[in-house]
């Protein structure tokens, strides 16, 4: 209360409307329980494939929409909603650079104070493991990556193991470490895919949800970095507070660690 002679009535705001796309998928149901329980928001849409995107979005009047379809359409999804002016905040994989030069060049042509936020891991456990990887990388002869996963999944390497191979590869490669050494001649696709340079290992078993492993080896010692997200709720918390700061943020984010200000 400001003034003594004031009512003492609390703040009223309007809640933020939210869409989520690929409503009916594993991460989708999850989002929709979240944004239901959360202050502040609410769920105006739930969206799965064979709806039109447009439509949907004037009639629920959505101001933030959240993404976990799939691979092959999300690129599209987020482009339709820069042309509606809904702030995107995106889980799904299958992000690259080009598809990511894509969107920039759109945000900026539309200039429309649209925040896309695309985050390969919503959880605080791969965020952190993500970044302290990525610190201690320099000091290690060897990394390598081993993600594992639920048989369900439908790309691989994960999108978090090439996020976490990205930063590792330019922490390393601003200190000047070279490669990591590998003797092998016969065999190579025993060692793995390999992301900006470094080997990324993917596991897919019964019982999984989502992990990760970054492995850091020096002579005579060995760092082992493990997140486990072992349900889906892990991923809440982060999908939240994206939702929350997108009107506050334009342009392209890629990654919860700015968010977090831990990047
Ligand atoms: N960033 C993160 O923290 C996380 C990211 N993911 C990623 O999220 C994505 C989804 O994962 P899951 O929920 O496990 O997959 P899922 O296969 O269970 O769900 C995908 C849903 O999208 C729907 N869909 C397909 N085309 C659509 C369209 N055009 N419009 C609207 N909906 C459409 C499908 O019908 C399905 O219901 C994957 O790329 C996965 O890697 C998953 C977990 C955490
Ligand atoms: O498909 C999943 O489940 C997950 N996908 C994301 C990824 O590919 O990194 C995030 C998390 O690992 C779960």
């Amino acid at each position: 209360m400001t003034s003594s002679t004031a009512p003492d009535t609390p703040e009223t705001t309007n809640p933020l409307r939210v869409a989520v796309l690929g409503a009916q998928g594993r991460m989708g149901k999850t989002v929709c329980d979240a944004v239901e329980a959360a202050d502040g928001l609410e769920l105006v849409a739930r969206v799965d494939s064979g709806e039109d995107l447009a439509t949907v979005l004037e009639r629920s009047k959505a101001q933030v929409a959240v993404d976990f379809t799939v691979p092959s359409v999300t690129e599209a999804n987020v482009h339709a909603l820069i042309d509606a002016g809904v702030h995107a905040v995106v889980g799904t994989t299958g992000w690259d650079e080009a598809s990511l030069g894509r969107l920039s060049e759109h945000l900026q042509r539309a200039h429309n104070g649209v925040s896309v936020l695309i985050a390969p891991n919503f959880s605080l456990s791969a965020v952190f493991a993500m970044t302290l990887a990525a610190k201690a990388a320099p000091y290690f002869e060897s990394v390598e990556i081993v993600e594992l996963h639920h048989p369900d999944k439908v790309d691989a390497p994960s999108g978090t193991a090439r996020h976490t191979a990205a930063a590792i590869s330019a922490t390393r490669s601003a200190a000047g470490r070279g490669s990591s050494p590998d003797a092998t001649e016969t065999g190579h696709e025993a060692r793995g895919a390999v992301v900006d340079g470094i080997h990324v290992h993917a596991v897919r078993l019964r019982g999984l949800t989502a992990h990760e492993e970054i492995l850091l080896g020096n002579p005579g010692e060995q760092l082992s970095i493990r997140q486990d997200s072992f349900e889906r709720t892990s991923f809440m918390p982060g999908v939240v507070l994206a939702v929350r700061k997108a009107p506050s943020r334009p342009g392209l984010t890629v990654g919860l660690e700015n968010l977090l200000e831990i990047g």
